[in-house]
């Protein structure tokens, strides 16, 4: 995503409060030998994958819901990827578009059986309704003629998703430029991509111009092995859980630096070995090294409330 890429880039020329440090990069590289670890999506064996149309829709369904989890400290993206994939195991009619467009938030709730509100769940449901609304006036209700409609091209399929459904155009103004971050759209191309192995629906002969998914769990890893530098004052904010403003100067500089340093890293990496490194990969695996049941203690990560991530 060229957009996504040069408008991250000038950010972090241009950042106040966070900085990329290519030392920290050579350190990462040298700890894993100088080479990605490999790693496999759905790692976890979380989500629903039938090899057909139906996995589409599920995945759609799931990156529209992909955002803001750390409201309730109990609630993490499994809960949703897995409750997702047990709705539709036990009824394939569930996201089918006509019923997206009247999900409430109480059906939503049981859908995933959730005994309490999810954060931001108004936002939820609309984007629900969203989805299924665009899907019956565009796709004849299927997520499958929307990737298709791509013709085997991630670009083309994230520049669809984000013109067809508002609620997937992550981006922000920054010192007066439009940054674009992209995280839901694209991560909804990889998601495909992963689950597929690059097969069928989910091939994709440019899937190396996704760059990564900017959240909260690859900047703070980032942090921790010192590649992202961030200034005194916002390391006091996002060390003590304070919230960052949706839009803030230091919100886009951490996610744009996350993305430009993801970059870099993989230009490194790519150098080192001699092969092509995609972001896709060395973002799943930064993620999954972030969890907290993985053997790395990353600091806390920043707390923004957006439908973005
Ligand atoms: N950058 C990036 N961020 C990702 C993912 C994924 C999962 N991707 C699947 C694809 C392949 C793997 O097998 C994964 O299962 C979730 N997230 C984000 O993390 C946050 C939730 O964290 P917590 O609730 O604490 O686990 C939330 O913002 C969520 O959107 C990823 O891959 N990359």
């Amino acid at each position: 995503m060229e957009a996504v890429r040069s408008s991250c880039s000038w950010v972090a020329d241009n950042a106040s409060h966070v900085s990329i440090d290519p030392a920290g990069i050579e350190k990462l590289v040298d700890h894993i030998g100088g080479k990605l670890p490999p790693i496999k999506w759905d790692f976890e064996g979380i989500h629903y994958f039938d090899n057909g149309p139906l996995t589409a829709q599920y995945m759609l369904v799931l990156d529209a819901l992909n955002f803001c989890f750390w409201p309730d400290d109990d609630l993490q993206y499994d809960h949703l990827a897995a409750g997702l994939a047990d709705a539709l195991k036990a009824d394939p009619t569930v996201f089918d578009a006509h019923r997206l467009k009247k999900i409430t938030g109480a059906a939503l709730r049981d859908l995933l059986q959730w005994p309490r509100p999810l954060p931001l769940e108004d936002e939820r449901v609309r984007l629900l309704h969203e989805v299924g609304t665009e899907l019956e006036r565009s796709f004849h209700g299927k997520a499958v003629n929307l990737v298709t409609a791509a013709n085997g091209s991630a670009v083309a399929l994230v520049d669809l998703v984000t013109k067809h459904f508002p609620g997937f155009r992550d981006h922000s103004v920054y010192k007066g430029h439009q940054v674009f971050l992209y995280k839901r759209a694209q991560i909804f191309v990889a998601d495909l991509w992963g689950a597929f192995k690059g097969k069928g629906i989910g091939e994709f002969r440019d899937i190396s111009s996704i760059t990564m998914f900017a959240d909260y769990v690859v900047p703070a890893v980032l942090r921790h092995w010192g590649i992202l530098t961030c200034s005194q004052a916002l390391v006091k904010m996002v060390d003590s859980l304070q919230e960052l403003p949706s839009g803030s100067e230091e919100e886009v500089e951490l996610r744009a630096c996350t993305i430009t340093a993801v970059e870099r890293l993989r230009e490194y990496l790519a150098a080192r070995t001699g092969t092509e490194v995609l972001s896709v990969q060395v973002d799943w695996w930064l993620w999954s090294s972030g969890l907290p049941s993985a053997v790395e203690k990353v600091p806390p990560y920043h707390r923004t409330q957006t439908i973005y991530y």
